[in-house]
């Protein structure tokens, strides 16, 4: 059976997201590189998502580059004239560089469509398609692209990308230079960089074309990443935990969490509230003279190292951080957040006995933001951001734990896994005190579900954490994160999964 385009989020099962490398094999495998059918198929994709997303569009705008990018758009271009819209060609970056590209341009123009080499958009075109660059982009836009994509950034109508916002990086969502699309139609399978670092802000709503035929062989290769979302709570509920407890159970047949507070004592109560209302038994505070809710309980003198999960970091300075190797050492389960990352980062020490952890069955997951995950690899933030994907694995291994890599497309890692991006949530969760409230949502889920593996909880953790933000009212500013856990926990499984995701 044929494909058609289809949204993409939000999810209802984990996605395969390929790299270029993955996508050009691909290419090889199901025909020859960059002819037709491939490219006719996706010409034809491009044409019909432009109609259904734009019904009532009587002018559309191509812009065109050199290579098979391009030449998807001349095709879309045809299709679209076919059906007696009026359609101009914008041609960027001069004659075209491939032969499919050829082709196209030469079948476009036999229809009668104007191909120029004029940079100015119609003003009055209802539609534009950014065909320029897509998986062939290799250096920042520069002239021409430049010019054309500030246009593209200013223009008022819809604007559809063909694969990937043209500026955007496949494999690592660097933005070079693309303008903001509110539509991206990617053809095979996805890129990672639609999903992490500028390509949630740049590709608008994803839709996915598989160019399918139902005769492709299985693909090669694992992916390089999966793409995960609110598809991740609904296996949650039957797993006996969080509004399911046994019928039998109680306070302590749930799991208990214990909070290492430090000198900010804000931050230690969001965690071990979160913890609290993701369903742990009993949440312990260490090192608070008050606690803020009446459900929690103050640690005892002697730490039950074995049978609690662990948080240590929210809100610690220096003065807590003297007590990092001997938790590093006991604690079977441990969640490393802000203060307790810094002090990792500044000794290879305690690095070493972070690693060492799971050699003793011990588990570890760290939750850093971009910078505190820089100072742990003595990288500079750019550098990290440039390639989230490869900057969380690589910390995983190094660190030897799970690790979720905050921002915008969070980054689950784990050594020896396929990592994952996280679909849910968008700028609201950016506000203070929602990472530990993601620290202590963590424990409490761990702590009921112990035979999780690390990695599955952090995905589901991040997922649930962000499918909140997407159900909370909408009111353009940052969600508090008090009202960020009310919201985490009435949050119905099988609700989240309905979830349309909010891009920018
Ligand atoms: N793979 C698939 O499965 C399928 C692929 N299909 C389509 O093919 C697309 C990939 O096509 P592609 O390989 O021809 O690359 P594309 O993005 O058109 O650009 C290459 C040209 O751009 C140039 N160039 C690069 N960077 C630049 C810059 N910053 N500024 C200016 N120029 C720059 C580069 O020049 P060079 O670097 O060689 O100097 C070269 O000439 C893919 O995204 C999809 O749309 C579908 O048809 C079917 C399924
Ligand atoms: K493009």
């Amino acid at each position: 059976m044929n494909s058609e385009p289809h949204r993409v989020l939000p999810l209802n099962e984990p996605l395969a997201l390929r790299c270029e490398q993955q996508l050009r094999e691909r290419e090889l495998a199901m025909g020859r590189p960059g002819a037709p059918p491939l490219m006719e198929r996706a010409g034809w994709g491009a044409a019909r998502l432009a109609r259904a997303l734009a019904p009532g569009a009587r002018h559309v705008a191509l812009l065109c580059g050199p290579g098979n990018n391009g030449g998807d758009g001349l095709i879309a271009a045809r299709h679209l004239h076919q059906q007696g819209l009026q359609v101009s060609v914008h041609l960027i970056g001069g004659s075209p560089r491939t032969e499919a590209n050829r082709h196209a341009l030469a079948q476009a123009q036999g229809c009668g469509i104007a191909c120029s080499l004029d940079l100015q958009i119609a003003p009055r075109a209802d539609l534009v398609i950014d065909a320029m660059l897509g998986l062939g982009l290799r250096r920042p836009l520069q002239g021409e692209f430049q010019k054309a994509a500030a246009l593209l950034a200013q223009h008022s109508g819809l604007r559809l990308a063909l694969d990937l916002p043209s500026g955007l990086d496949a494999n690592t969502g660097a933005d070079w230079g693309a303008a903001p699309c509110d539509h991206t139609l990617s053809f095979l399978a996805l890129s990672p960089g639609l999903f992490t670092g500028a390509g949630r802000q740049l590709g608008g709503t994803v839709w996915l074309d598989g160019l399918t035929d139902g005769t492709e062989p299985p693909w090669a290769h694992p992916p390089a990443a999966w793409l995960r979302g609110a598809e991740a709570l609904t296996p949650w509920p039957e797993q006996g935990a969080r509004g399911r407890w046994p019928h039998a159970g109680h306070k302590g047949t749930q799991g208990d969490v214990c909070i290492l507070a430090g000198a900010m004592p804000g931050a230690a109560q969001l965690a071990a509230q979160a913890a609290l209302e993701a369903g742990a038994g009993r949440v312990y505070v260490q090192g608070l003279a008050a606690l803020n809710a009446v459900e929690l309980m103050a640690a005892p003198a002697e730490l039950p190292w074995l049978h609690n999960v662990f948080v240590a970091g929210c809100g610690w300075s220096e003065a807590q951080e003297e007590r990092l190797a001997n938790v590093l050492h006991q604690a079977k389960q441990l969640v490393l957040d802000a203060g307790a990352l810094n002090a990792i980062a500044q000794s290879s020490a305690l690095q070493r006995l972070l690693a060492a952890r799971s050699s003793c069955a011990q588990e570890t997951v760290i939750t850093p933001h971009p910078l505190e995950a820089a100072r742990l690899l003595g990288m500079d933030t750019s550098s990290l951001q440039a390639d989230r994907l490869a900057s969380a694995q690589l910390l995983a291994d190094r660190l030897n734990c799970t690790v979720i890599l905050k921002g915008s497309g969070s980054v689950v890692a784990s050594p020896g896994q396929v990592p994952s991006l996280n679909s849910t949530g968008h700028a609201a969760l950016a506000s203070p005190g929602t990472g530990d409230v993601l620290a202590g949502w963590l424990a409490g889920l761990w702590t009921q579900s112990k035979k999780l593996a690390p990695h599955e909880l952090a995905v589901l953790a991040v997922a649930w954490h962000g499918a909140a933000a997407d159900l909370a009212p909408l009111g353009g500013g940052p969600l508090i994160a008090s009202r960020l856990i009310q919201a985490m926990s009435t949050l119905h499984p099988h609700r989240a999964c309905r979830l349309a995701p909010t891009t920018r």
